[in-house]
């Protein structure tokens, strides 16, 4: 059951929306529709109704393997379905446009731009959506892959382009550590494979460095109750000084080491986002759960406000449980911030009370057991 209700349009133009969501055989959702508008959205119900899939399914409408990080073939309904299917009818700058993914027998995933096969990276031209979701609770104190994952995320959604670097760079490595494995001593092989990971490399340092660049002017001077992040970034290569002659030359005088080693040691893909509490002078991994989380908030909400300062889009946000992790102060601030910047942010959880503050800005969806979804008007 929908409610068409309320009208889209009532939000700046630059936000991105989804304005209508359905699934086929997509984990627990057998088939499943929602109509939507352009407000936020709040997915309530009890544990394992399906809500965090909601959420995965809007992932996969941007590049990638989506909030999970799951394969196609762990998305498929058990016990039997041999494929799933996401449709939605997105809001963007661009006009309104009908995305489809859809994946049968574990396959790769199809994605359909307007009916039209398109490369999975067209989406991210598409649409912005970034998400923060209980798993990320630790991403400050875990390795440096997440934090790498989640700062290219954002780099993506100023530099869609982004990911194509990343893709040229990782298939350059993979071949050259296929290389390094098999002991090839011969600089020939290495030289075009080097230059090829020194270019991408350089270019995705520099988008890296553009991200965090907007996301610093966007924390200063906002209103915001969520703490600015001091923000650096350790480039995976010491010393190098981001000039791609630099970086190819490193890898040319790395080849020894990386051999003894089987795989290339530095490089991009080995950066790592230095975040702090800028207030307390405190680095963010020694910061309370409650402060690591809003730091991760106060990140993406200036992503969504440089994205808008830019005249680019304000993106579609994800925000899995978060509300019950914030204390009632907080969580009022967030559902003000997100409404100003006119985001669409879907939002979870069991209970819908924490949501109450949100009154009429939000559109209320109902996760019931056995997946049933309805939408429901606040009292
Ligand atoms: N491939 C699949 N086929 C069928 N069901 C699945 C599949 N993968 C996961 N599920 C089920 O989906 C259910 C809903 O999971 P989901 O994480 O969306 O719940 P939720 O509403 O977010 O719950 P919580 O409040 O506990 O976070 C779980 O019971 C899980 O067992």
């Amino acid at each position: 059951m929908t409610d068409d209700s309320h009208q889209s349009g009532d939000r700046p133009a630059q936000a991105a929306a989804l304005l209508e969501l359905g699934l086929l055989h997509f984990r627990s959702h057998g088939a499943a529709r929602l109509a939507l508008d352009t407000r936020p959205v709040v997915l309530f119900g009890p544990n394992g109704a399906g809500k965090t899939n909601l959420l995965e399914a809007v992932s996969l409408l941007s590049p990638g393997r989506g909030l999970r990080r799951a394969t196609p073939g762990e998305i498929a309904r058990r016990p039997d379905a041999p494929g799933w299917v996401v449709r939605g009818t997105v809001r963007t700058q661009a006009g309104l446009r009908e995305v489809e993914t859809r994946s049968e027998r574990g396959a790769s995933r199809e994605v359909r731009i307007d009916g039209k096969l398109v490369p999975q990276l067209a989406l991210g031209r598409l649409l912005r959506i970034l998400w923060l979701i209980p798993s990320m609770d630790r991403l400050w104190i875990e390795g440096a892959e997440g934090r790498r994952r989640f700062l290219d995320r954002v780099t993506m959604s100023f530099v869609p382009d982004h990911a194509g670097a990343t893709l040229d760079y990782e298939k350059a490595m993979r071949e050259r550590n296929r290389l390094l494995k098999d002991q090839v001593t011969d600089p020939g092989w290495y030289e075009a494979l080097e230059a090829q990971m020194a270019r991408a490399g350089t270019q995705i340092h520099q988008n890296r460095l553009a991200a965090l660049g907007h996301l610093r002017a966007a924390q200063e001077g906002a209103e915001t109750a969520f703490p600015a992040a001091g923000l650096a970034l350790d480039n995976g290569t010491g010393g190098w000084d981001g000039a791609e002659g630099t970086l190819r030359e490193m890898l040319a005088q790395g080849r020894a080491r990386d051999m003894a080693a089987g795989r290339t040691l530095a490089g991009p893909h080995r950066a790592d986002l230095l975040a702090h509490y800028a207030a307390k002078g405190i680095n963010a991994r020694d910061c309370s759960t409650g402060e690591q989380k809003a730091l991760l908030l106060s990140l993406i909400l200036a992503n969504a406000r440089a994205l808008a300062a830019l005249g680019g889009e304000v993106p579609v946000l994800l925000l899995d449980e978060v509300a019950a992790h914030l204390d009632a102060g907080r969580r009022a601030a967030l559902y003000d911030e997100i409404c100003a910047l006119g985001a669409q942010a879907w939002m979870t959880g069991t209970e819908r009370a924490i949501f109450d503050d949100l009154g009429r800005r939000a559109q209320f969806i109902h996760v019931g057991e056995a997946a049933g979804l309805s939408t429901l008007d606040p009292d």
